[in-house]
Parts: structure tokens; C-alpha cells; sequence
């Protein structure tokens, strides 16, 4: 793409497996992309696809010096590709979402005092034996594929009452990858460096931190996602608070450690830090607009309307919507939009996306190919749910390689008939057959329609005018599976939309994307303009989006209708029978007031961080 004269703003997306950067003009074209990926990069941190685990207690974590060191790379590889960082007016950037960074009292005075000739991880993560002396109080960052606290979430579901009282306040119920649960276990299995701690940052405010050379608040959106902040209050609710921290006495302190949150997601958090002055040449006045959540940054990379959704196919899978609804449950998330007010973000997060997908994939090829044709071919000429006639049992399955989410269930696969007449379910074999490829992916879209048939509504068809059953008005894919043909006819046979299937064709990444676009918004809007009024102004539709699939097919959409009663009907079932909670048998190990402090390992993470670094 052509560089005019012109500012250029940059959105950066730090998530499980890659620190990404773009570079956008003021049209939203994009001109610069590179990325780390830290499994080929960083491989002398130890991680793999990202993290590291500790599987004996169900954490999943990640060093933040990693991505330390990933800043420096991927500036050093958009300098190398030509971008000019002088022309950058304001940039803003998305963290993998409820992550906690534990800074020393001392951070912020190493942020703001930055030697530009040396790395950034070599001055804040010199590498330290016993007592601590960089930046961070804790060498590790909980990721959001951390199941450790089962435990904290029981001890938050129940603290205001129950779970629905936590999501009507909180947006969600307790998680456990949600911020507050994995703040109250970091307090008791490493209460010294919890005292150590002066400040928490999210992934994303710490990465904003980094560019702002001091610590950057937590933004609106992103802190929706730690069962901590009242919603409909816009303020940290104390109660829960008070458990986090360990008593009403310990909230002041706790508060501190969290800071404030502004309510703008435009307004910038400041400029950006001398050392990017001095080390690439950003400008002076170079705006840090607020960084936010992965999922939040997502739903910016394009002018969404409320009857949109979009289908994220990355490692995990979310399904997101903006809407002006607030219907909290403990099904799913409610978050704040991260740019307008009256705005919310609706929310399905799946741990089991892509790698639930290559599984059966493999079962094709079965030779370490990566090529989804077997698959694909096999997918598209399977009937819908297996039927060959109307007649027939439809076939549905649960395949999760990895503990899920959404439903609360261990790892597991199972395959099930369905006779849609009577409601019969009966079990069948759990052996790999052919039909899985169109099964697993049917399996993943009927859970999306199943959780989020109350926000869609009926819209008549744009060519006969005929009243349609309730559906999106569009579908749009973003994330690697998104280029898979397959998936997307699927996906708008079981969930329709009015309008079809489409995919974002502007390259880069959706995410980093949407963090360049706010940074754009950030720094360009007129007074009062909204997000979506700036960027659907300079929004290239024909350029920058491309239909890859049909939606609504009568009779076809239907007989969906049919299958997630079933499939419903089928989750249930499993549930009731390997028991909903999971954890509480497996990885939910302890840390609940009056609990002993150090009897868990405690030396897990600090071990894995030391030998990891060598
Ligand atoms: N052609 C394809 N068909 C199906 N899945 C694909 C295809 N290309 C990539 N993927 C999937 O995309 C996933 C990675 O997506 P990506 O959005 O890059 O992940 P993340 O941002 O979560 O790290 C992988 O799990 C991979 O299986
Ligand atoms: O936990 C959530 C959302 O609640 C995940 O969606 C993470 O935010 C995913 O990060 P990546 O898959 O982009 O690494």
C-alpha cells in the first residue's frame, strides 16, 4: 500500500501467541504489519503456543518480559520494513483480556527513566535471585486459559448473593480467568509479592503503560472483564473488592493498587514515553490513546450495528455484538463498549476453537499435513446434521480437547443421535467417523445461536420482503479460520443472517486493527463525534469487506431450529452427568480465606520463571 504524506496511527495486539503491530493511515488503509510470534521468537522463555503450564493445579501463565522483549522486536521489524515512526500522530493497542501484570512500587520510575541505547527487558527484568529487583513483583501473568480457581470463583459467585446477582453487577458471573478470582489466589499463594505490589495492570494497560512511561489506567471496557467494576455504577464495587483484597480495611489499599479508570475511551492516557522518542523517532506529541481488551478492539475493526455479529475463529472462538441491551446472565458476558457510552459488548468465549477443529483435521490427513481439503470436502458434503433425509436421527457432538468454558465442562468428546420428533438422545460410539468434520463444526455455530438467541431479531429479507425468524443481520469472520471456505458456509447455514456471511479483506489482523482505527478516532474526531460515526465515514465497504457465504437458506435454517433444541437438550445431559464444576474435582486447588498460604506449590510460577529465563 502507497504511504501519502499524512498522519499514520499504529494498534498493536499483544495476545496468547503473538504480539502484532499495524500501522493505518487516516483513510483506515493499512500500510505497515509485523509481528513476533513467541513460540518461533521467544522460544528461550520455554512457552509453547504462548504459555506455560503448571498442570497439577490448572494454571496457565506467561512471563510479561517476554513480551517486553516482543516490543522491541516489532518496532525493530516495522522500522526494518521502511515505516517511518516520526509521521506516527497517536497509537493504541489490545491486550488478551482479564491478564494481571504485577508491578514493584519502583516501576514507575524505571518506566519514566528508560535508557533508549538498552532494551527495554533489560532494564525492567534485569533477572533476579531471591528478593525481587525489576519491575515486577510476580515474574508471572495469569492467562485467560488459567483454570486454577475453581475455589475464588465459588467465594465471588456467592459473595453478593449468587451468580446471577454477580453478573447483573459485574456483567458476568465468576470466571475463571477473570481478573478479581485470580487476584484473591495471587494474595494468597504469594502474599509477599502481593505486599510488593504497588500497582495491577491488565495485558492491555500494561503494554499501554510501556508506551506512556508510567502507569496507564485500566480502561473502561477492559476492567468489565475482572468481576470487580459495578457496571451500571461506572465505579469498583467494595464488596468485592474487600474480598479480592482480604478484609473491608485492605479495599483503600487494593483500589490503589488498581487505580482509576477514566470513563473515556477516547481521551489519551498522555504522549509517549522518551524512550521511543529517542530509540525510533516517534514524535514528541505522539497520543497514547487508552488500550483495551482483545474482544473489546475487535468489535472496532469495523462499523458494527447492533444487529451484526461477529465470529472470531483464533485459538479461541468469541462470538461478540455491540448492543444498546444490557441482559446480563450467567451464560455469557455483558462488558462495556470500549469507545461509546450506551453501548455494550456482548460476549461468548470458547476455549475450544481452532485446535478442537485441527483434531479432527488430523483424523483426515493422519500424516502431519496441514491442509484442510480432506476436511473441508468432507464438511460441505455431509447433509446438515448428518440427515440424508428429513426422517433421519440428526447427529450432534461436544468435542473438546481442552476443558471448556462454555459449558463449565472437563475435556471430553461425545457423540450423540438426536430423533427431533419425540426428543430422544441416544449415545453413540465416540469413535472418529467422517461426519465429524461437518459435526464439529455445526457442533460450535448451534452453541452460538443456542446462547445468543435473545439479542438477535427478525428482519425481513432485503430482496422478497418476507419477515425472517430471528437472526443477525450479518455475520462477519475475523481470526485464522476465517479463510476456511467450510466454516463459513456452515456457519450462515446454522445461523443464518439476513445479509450473509463476510469477511474482513483489509489483511492485517482484526484486532490491531481496531486499536489503529480508535487511535484514529482518539486523536482526529470532532468534538461529541462517536467511534462509529468516524470510522462509517471513512469506511470503504466494497474495499474493505467480502462476502464469503450465503445466510438465511429456508428450511435449512429451520431444521438448525430443530438441532439446538437437541443440542441443548444433549449439553445438559453431559453436564448433569460429568458434573458442571469441573474444577472443584480437578485444578481448583484451594486459596480461600483461612486457607495455608504457601501448602500450594507456591514456588510454581517464580521456579518456571527462573529456569525459563536461562
Ligand atoms: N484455512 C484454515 N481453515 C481453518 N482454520 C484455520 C485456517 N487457517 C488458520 N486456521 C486456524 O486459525 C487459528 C489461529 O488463528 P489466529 O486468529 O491467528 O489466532 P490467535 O490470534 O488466537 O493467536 C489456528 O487454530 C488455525 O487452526
Ligand atoms: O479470555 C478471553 C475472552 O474473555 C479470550 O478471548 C482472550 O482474550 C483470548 O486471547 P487470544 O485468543 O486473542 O490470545
Amino acid at each position: 500500500m502507497a504511504e501519502g504524506s499524512g498522519p499514520l496511527y499504529m494498534g498493536f495486539d499483544l495476545s496468547t501467541q503473538q504480539l502484532k503491530g499495524i500501522c493505518v493511515d487516516s483513510n483506515l488503509e493499512l500500510i505497515y504489519e509485523a509481528k513476533v510470534d513467541f513460540d518461533e521468537d521467544m522460544s528461550k522463555y520455554g512457552i509453547q503456543k504462548g504459555v506455560l503450564t503448571n498442570p497439577a493445579e490448572g494454571e496457565v501463565f506467561a512471563p510479561p518480559a517476554m513480551w517486553l522483549e516482543a516490543v522491541n522486536l516489532v518496532l525493530d521489524r516495522l522500522r526494518d520494513d521502511g515505516l517511518d515512526f516520526s509521521k506516527v500522530k497517536g497509537l493504541s493497542g489490545a491486550g488478551m483480556q482479564h491478564g494481571t501484570v504485577f508491578w514493584t512500587a519502583d516501576a514507575e520510575h524505571m518506566l519514566k527513566n528508560l535508557d533508549s541505547s538498552k532494551t527495554l527487558v533489560d532494564q525492567l527484568e534485569p533477572g533476579s535471585k531471591g528478593e525481587r529487583k525489576g519491575a515486577f513483583a510476580h515474574p508471572m501473568s495469569p492467562n485467560w486459559q488459567d483454570a486454577s480457581t475453581q475455589k475464588q470463583c465459588d467465594a465471588f459467585d456467592a459473595h453478593l448473593g449468587d451468580a446471577q446477582t454477580l453478573a447483573d453487577v459485574t456483567g458476568s458471573k465468576a470466571h475463571h480467568r477473570f481478573s478479581g478470582p485470580q487476584i484473591l489466589r495471587y494474595r494468597k499463594k504469594y502474599p509477599s509479592h502481593y505486599e510488593q505490589t504497588a500497582r495491577i495492570s491488565l495485558v492491555s494497560s500494561f503494554l499501554a503503560s510501556v508506551f506512556l512511561g508510567k502507569w496507564a489506567p485500566i480502561d473502561i471496557s477492559d476492567v468489565t472483564g475482572m468481576n470487580l467494576w459495578e457496571i451500571k455504577k461506572g465505579e469498583y464495587n467494595d464488596a468485592l473488592l474487600e474480598l479480592a483484597a482480604g478484609g473491608k480495611d485492605k479495599v483503600s489499599k487494593l483500589k490503589k493498587k488498581l487505580g482509576g479508570t477514566p470513563e473515556s475511551g477516547g481521551d489519551a492516557f498522555g504522549t509517549i514515553s522518551k524512550y521511543f522518542i529517542q530509540r525510533y523517532g516517534f514524535p514528541s506529541d505522539c497520543q497514547i490513546i487508552p488500550f483495551t481488551g482483545d474482544n473489546p478492539s475487535t468489535i472496532l475493526a469495523l462499523p458494527l450495528r447492533p444487529s451484526d455479529a461477529m465470529v472470531s475463529l483464533g485459538t479461541s472462538t468469541t462470538f461478540l455484538m455491540s448492543t444498546p441491551q444490557y441482559r446480563p446472565d450467567p451464560a455469557y458476558h455483558f462488558m462495556n463498549h470500549p469507545t461509546t457510552p450506551g453501548l455494550y459488548m456482548f460476549m461468548l468465549c470458547y476455549k475450544n476453537g481452532g485446535l478442537a477443529r485441527e483434531q479432527i483435521r488430523d483424523k483426515f490427513n493422519g500424516n502431519g499435513d496441514k491442509s484442510w481439503d480432506k476436511f473441508n470436502d468432507t464438511a460441505v458434503s455431509t447433509p446438515p446434521v448428518s440427515q440424508k433425509q428429513a426422517s433421519d436421527d440428526m447427529r450432534l457432538g461436544l468435542y473438546f480437547p481442552r476443558p471448556e468454558i462454555v459449558p463449565n465442562l472437563h475435556e471430553g468428546q461425545w457423540r450423540f443421535s438426536y430423533t427431533a420428533k419425540s426428543g430422544e438422545l441416544k449415545e453413540l460410539s465416540n469413535d472418529f467417523v467422517p461426519d465429524d468434520a461437518r459435526n464439529i463444526i455445526e457442533s460450535q455455530m448451534l452453541s452460538l445461536r443456542l446462547r445468543s438467541a435473545s439479542l438477535v431479531k427478525s428482519e425481513s429479507h432485503p430482496a422478497t420482503g418476507k419477515q425472517l425468524p430471528p437472526q443477525p443481520r450479518r455475520v462477519y469472520l475475523v481470526g485464522g479460520g476465517s479463510a476456511n471456505p467450510a466454516i463459513a458456509k456452515i456457519c450462515g447455514e446454522v445461523l443464518g443472517s439476513v445479509e450473509g456471511v463476510f469477511k474482513l479483506d483489509i489483511g492485517g489482523n482484526a484486532c490491531a486493527l481496531g486499536s489503529a482505527y480508535k487511535a484514529v478516532w482518539g486523536c482526529e474526531r470532532k468534538p461529541g463525534q462517536t467511534f462509529e460515526d468516524l470510522i462509517g465515514s471513512r469506511w470503504d465497504e466494497d474495499q474493505f469487506v467480502k462476502k464469503v457465504a450465503d445466510g438465511y437458506k429456508e428450511g435449512v435454517f429451520e431444521t438448525y431450529g430443530e438441532a439446538v433444541k437437541g443440542f441443548d437438550k444433549m449439553e445438559k445431559l453431559v453436564l448433569e452427568r460429568e458434573g458442571e464444576e469441573y474444577g472443584k474435582k480437578s485444578g481448583g486447588t484451594a486459596m480461600v480465606e483461612g486457607e495455608d498460604e504457601e501448602a500450594h506449590g507456591a514456588v510454581a510460577q517464580s521456579g518456571i520463571a527462573e529456569s525459563a529465563k536461562k
